[in-house]
């Protein structure tokens, strides 16, 4: 199965999902996290100019849901934390998994720029940077998620999240 979170900048996948594949490992230990940004890392393709485009965001969505399917037909589960600006790859991603469950990590955007921890949303607003989704790339909010969870700061532990997102997908009862 493929549990893919979904969320601006600062809503919390990597954290949530972190906590998600934790709580998963105890009952399926063939479980892996897939965060963008790790994969990015792990080829160096996050260094390379226009990665952060929409059509270099684009391309390491392409990998990462070919990644996905590769480590899905041989039985292994993945959390995947992504940005995930494309609706029609959210939807392909239904056709071609064995099971999929998407997740809409969903905080309002003052409070992400509020927050800010990676200086995206402060830098967009004094035009140091570009290419920010929920600035200058529109963010399409996902339609047809299976769970929408709000992640406003403050609203639950990372640990509840996880735990009402496994028993979402019906991993945990
Ligand atoms: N404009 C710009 N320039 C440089 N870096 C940026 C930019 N926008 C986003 N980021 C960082 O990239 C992460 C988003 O990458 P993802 O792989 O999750 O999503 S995407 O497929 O690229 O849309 C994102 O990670 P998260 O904060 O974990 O979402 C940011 O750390
Ligand atoms: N439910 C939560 N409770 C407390 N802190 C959270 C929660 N969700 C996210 N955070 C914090 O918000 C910040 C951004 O989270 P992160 O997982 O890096 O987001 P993303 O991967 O979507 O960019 C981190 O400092 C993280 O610890």
């Amino acid at each position: 199965m493929i549990i893919w979170l979904v969320g601006l900048s600062g809503a919390g996948k990597t954290t949530v999902g972190r906590e998600v594949v934790r709580q998963w490992k105890r009952s399926a230990p063939n479980t892996v996290l897939v965060d963008g940004d790790e994969i990015r890392a792990l080829y160096k393709h996050d260094q390379r100019p226009g990665s952060h485009t929409v059509e270099g965001r684009r391309d390491n969505a392409e990998r990462i849901t070919a990644l996905c399917h590769w480590l899905d037909g041989q039985g292994i589960n993945a959390v995947v934390c992504i940005l995930s600006i494309f609706p029609e790859m959210r939807a392909e991603n239904r056709m071609r998994f064995s099971q999929y469950f998407e997740v809409y990590l969903k905080v309002p955007l003052p409070a992400l720029q509020a927050r800010d921890e990676k200086g995206l949303y402060g830098k967009a607003a004094r035009g140091e940077m570009t290419h920010v989704v929920g600035i200058d790339i529109p963010f399409p909010e996902p339609e047809t998620a299976d769970l929408v969870v709000d992640n406003t700061p403050g609203a639950a532990a990372p640990e509840n999240l996880a735990r009402r997102i496994l028993e979402g997908a019906g991993v945990l009862k």
